[in-house]
């Protein structure tokens, strides 16, 4: 095997990152070592190549970037014994401790400890990489690697649009990005109709529409609560996902969701949001659920079969491959742009 590899790296406090060449490293008790065989960029990675306020916080640089993978095990760290040289893997990034009180009532996924792989550590941007063996989820071998890489991100995306029942229920997604496009095709294989999306960007709302989106809307130019009232002959949506981020979505999408209905929140708000609870809320009597990471280890039992389903539509959002990692800024810069749906990068070229 190959004693040096080439990794993208978050090499100083500021803006960007470098491909630099290092040792390929060797796994340490509880580790495997994975030949990457596709990884992902996620808005988090885009926050760390920016730099910004959350990052500075968080980052100790020089750090590998990238925590969305497919890989295969090459090498198993001692006291490793669920997993073999050889095998196709995944991670789940949230390394839980098991310990505190959320993690002893089966709630891994607010556990108060987690460690963030990739983020708190050397991450999956390389030819080689690290992973904590108790992280790794299996993958059947037909599973394509980048759908396979695909799987951390979708279960932010399953846990939002199977927070409740889904089929047959209308449904409104706000911020069609690569994890609202991820929603979109979610719950259409999950039998929602009418599946009704707000976006400003025009190359993502078409984006949207080829996911499967019945109706789409630019929230900058139409009232999508008028839209959605619209479409449901007045009653609003039974679902509203929230996928932007943005204050004014949160807003939008609870004046247009139907009394009694239900919504789930994943988009990250930049700041506080003032909200009338009263009567957007309360007197609606809407279920409002926050949605944070995955249900460990559900989620990915569900990920994984639905990929196997063949009723995800994931091709379309897939909208850049990289065979190696020579064009990662070109990369960065487009996703930043929004102009990318999923960005892959296959860093063997052979
Ligand atoms: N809770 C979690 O565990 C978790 C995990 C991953 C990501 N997130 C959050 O999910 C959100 C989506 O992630 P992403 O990578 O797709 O982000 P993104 O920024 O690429 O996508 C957000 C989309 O919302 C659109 N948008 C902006 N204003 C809007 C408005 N007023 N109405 C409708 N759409 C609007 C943007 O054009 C963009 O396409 C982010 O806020 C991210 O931080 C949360
Ligand atoms: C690591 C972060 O970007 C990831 N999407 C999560 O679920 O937390
Ligand atoms: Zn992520
Ligand atoms: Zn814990």
């Amino acid at each position: 095997m190959a004693e040096k590899m080439q990794a993208i790296m978050k090499t100083k406090p500021a803006y960007g990152a470098e491909l630099v060449e290092v040792d390929v490293p060797k796994p340490g008790p509880g580790e495997v070592l994975i030949k990457v065989l596709a990884t992902s960029i996620c808005g988090t990675d885009l926050h760390i190549y920016e730099w910004n306020e959350w990052a500075q916080s968080r980052i100790k640089p020089p750090q590998i970037m990238g925590h969305e993978v497919a890989g295969e095990v090459v090498e198993v760290g001692p006291g490793v014994e669920d997993l073999q040289v050889g095998d196709y893997i995944s991670v789940e990034t949230h390394i839980v401790c098991g310990k505190c009180y959320a993690c002893r009532h089966n709630r891994y996924h607010v556990c108060q400890n987690t460690k963030i792989f990739g983020v708190d550590m050397d991450g999956v941007f390389a030819h080689y990489a690290i992973v904590p063996a108790k992280n790794a989820w299996k993958n059947p071998k037909d599973m394509p690697p980048e759908y396979a890489a695909l799987q951390e991100p979708l279960g932010n995306a399953v846990d939002t649009v199977l927070a409740g029942p889904i089929a047959g229920r209308s449904t409104l997604i706000t911020g069609a990005g690569p994890l609202g496009l991820l929603g979109i095709a979610v719950a259409k294989a999950s039998g929602a109709y009418p599946v009704i999306v707000s976006e400003p960007s025009e190359f993502r709302r078409k984006l949207a529409k080829k996911v499967g989106a019945d109706y789409v809307v630019n929230p900058f130019e139409e009232d999508p609560v008028k839209f959605v009232m619209d479409v449901t002959d007045g009653a609003g949506v039974e679902v509203f996902l929230e996928f932007s981020g943005a204050p004014k979505a949160l807003e939008q999408g609870l004046k247009a969701v139907t009394p009694g209905g239900r919504v789930s929140l994943l988009g990250l708000f930049p700041r506080e949001v003032t909200i009338d609870f009263n009567n957007l809320i309360i007197f609606k009597a809407l279920e409002v659920h926050g949605i944070t990471g995955r249900h460990l280890w559900e989620t990915w039992y569900t990920v994984s079969s639905l990929i196997q389903s063949g009723k995800l539509n994931l091709d379309p959002i897939i909208t850049h491959k990289y065979k190696g990692f020579e064009e990662f800024e070109e990369a960065f810069e487009l996703m930043r742009a929004g102009k990318t749906g999923k960005v892959v990068f296959f860093p063997h070229k052979g």
